[in-house]
Formats: structure tokens, C-alpha cells, sequence
């Protein structure tokens, strides 16, 4: 049995008088420290996956379950990110970061010493007094990233988390998240509709389709570490997940006489 149990699932929603079906027997099976990306277009229900492993939402049909047990509600011991950060703009970075450190009732001093060790590690120590709307976004995502690091989950569910950044500040912030998620053995189910940056995170990319929602294949990224993005594997990779969108058309031989 894997850590993550996805079997069969469909999720409808009743819009209007009509009943939309948001995701059709989604079958994924997914082992302790992987980083998982669900990849598509808009509307092919990959929030909806996320929502359902993250016990926000609930199936129609079918089962998931992580470690056994049947997902039934949110967990303390699993963190979601979203695009728009989630910080309490009154409270400092530092403060921001020990917020569920609170939740679990762990002692000041022991807060301040876990706040402390994760800013570090996302490169923000001497901002620990800013406040959120001092902070630029990509900054603001990186304090978000040390909350959720904070208390240690045992899943990370990202959604679509880099999507309202510039490209620059994304791509640093994807090798940021891709190595300290590797350094820790965390579980991570990642949303996004980049190519490229699910490339760049993924140990195997979900490729989803909407009409409806569903899981249209399963590729491995071997890259091993080595995700330059000019690099010939990495290019390779890439054009298989075009490929299995039908988005690149087949290398044509031309015969010239
Ligand atoms: N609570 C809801 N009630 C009704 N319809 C919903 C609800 N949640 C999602 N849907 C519908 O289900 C479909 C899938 O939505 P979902 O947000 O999962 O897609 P997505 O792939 O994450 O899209 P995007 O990339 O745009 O966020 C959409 O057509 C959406 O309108």
C-alpha cells in the first residue's frame, strides 16, 4: 500500500440545475517524499484533487486515504500553500512564521528558535522584524514557505504558489523550494499549469484533462538533481509532457529529391 491512496475518484458539483462533473476515476498512488506536480489546463480539476487530499473537499465517488486512514477533515500535520501567501499583515515575519507553532502549543523561547532556524533557511533572517507589506512577493512567499516548513509537516500541498510572481523571482524560488524539500523528505502536491516548472520540481508529473477532469498520464522525470533548464535532458523531458498534451507535433522526415 503507498502513503498516498487515490482510488477511483470522481468529484460532481451540482452548478445551477445542472450536475458538472469536476474529476472522472482518478486512480494515483503516491509513496512518502515525493514531489508530486499536478500539471493541466484551467478547469481540469487539479485545486479539486488538492482540496480533496488536503480534507478540504470530499468525493462523490471513490477513496483516498494517506497512511491508512481515510482523509475526512484537514490536519494539523499537513500544510497548504496558496498563491496569495495567507500572512497576517499585523504580524511581524518572525511572528507570522511561529503562528502554528502556537497551535501546538510550543513554549516562546522554543518558537523563536524554530522561527529563527527556517527564516535562515529561506534567506530572510535580517527581515524577521518586517511586516509582510514591507516584503516584496516573492518574499512574502518564501515567509509562508518557512511557516509551513515550521512545524514540520509531514505533506506540503502547494497550489499554484508562484503563479502571481516574475519569472526571475519564480525560478529562483522553485530551485529554492525544490532543494530545502529535498533536504527534508517532505511530501509535496504541487498545482500548476507551467511546463517548465513542473519540470524543474516534479519526481513524476501528473498530467491532467478537463471535460472532465482526469488523469491522462503519469511521466517520471529522471533528471536526478539535475535540473538545468537549458540542458538537453531537461529539454527532453519537457517535450514529452508538449507531447502528451499534443501540444508539439511529431518530428516530420521531409524527403527532398
Ligand atoms: N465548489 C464548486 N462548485 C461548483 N463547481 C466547482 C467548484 N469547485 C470547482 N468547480 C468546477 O470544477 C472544475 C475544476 O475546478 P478546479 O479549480 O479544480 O480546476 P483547476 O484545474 O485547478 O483550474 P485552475 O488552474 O483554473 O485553478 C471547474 O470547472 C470549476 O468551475
Amino acid at each position: 500500500m503507498s502513503y498516498i491512496e487515490i482510488h477511483d475518484v470522481s468529484r460532481t458539483y451540482r452548478q445551477k440545475d445542472q450536475v458538472f462533473q469536476a474529476l472522472s476515476h482518478v486512480d494515483l498512488q503516491i509513496e512518502q517524499g515525493e514531489f508530486i506536480c499536478l500539471l493541466g489546463p484551467s478547469g481540469c480539476g487539479k485545486s479539486t484533487l488538492l482540496n480533496i487530499l488536503a480534507g478540504f473537499d470530499r468525493v462523490t465517488e471513490g477513496t483516498v486515504s494517506i497512511g491508512g486512514k481515510p482523509i475526512t477533515a484537514p490536519t494539523i500535520r499537513n500544510v497548504t500553500i496558496f498563491q496569495n501567501y495567507g500572512l497576517l499583515p499585523w504580524r511581524t515575519v518572525e511572528k507570522n512564521v511561529e503562528l502554528g507553532l502556537e497551535s501546538l502549543h510550543i513554549p516562546a523561547d522554543k518558537r523563536h528558535e524554530i522561527a529563527e532556524h527556517y527564516l535562515k533557511l529561506v534567506g530572510l533572517q535580517d527581515f524577521r522584524h518586517h511586516h509582510p507589506a514591507e516584503l516584496s512577493g516573492g518574499m512574502q512567499q518564501r515567509v509562508a514557505i518557512a511557516r509551513a516548513l515550521a512545524v514540520d509537516p509531514d505533506i506540503l500541498f502547494m497550489d499554484e504558489p508562484f503563479a502571481a510572481l516574475d519569472a526571475l523571482t519564480r525560478m529562483n524560488l522553485q530551485d529554492e523550494i525544490s532543494s530545502i524539500c529535498r533536504q527534508q523528505h517532505k511530501t509535496i502536491i504541487f498545482v500548476t499549469h507551467d511546463i517548465d516548472e513542473s519540470v524543474v520540481l516534479a519526481d513524476r508529473i501528473v498530467i491532467m484533462t478537463p471535460n472532465p477532469g482526469h488523469i491522462k498520464a503519469i511521466l517520471p522525470v529522471d533528471l536526478h538533481g539535475q535540473r538545468d533548464r537549458t540542458s538537453p535532458d531537461f529539454l527532453h523531458v519537457r517535450d514529452r509532457v508538449f507531447q502528451s498534451f499534443s501540444l508539439k507535433p511529431e518530428d516530420k522526415t521531409e524527403y527532398y529529391i
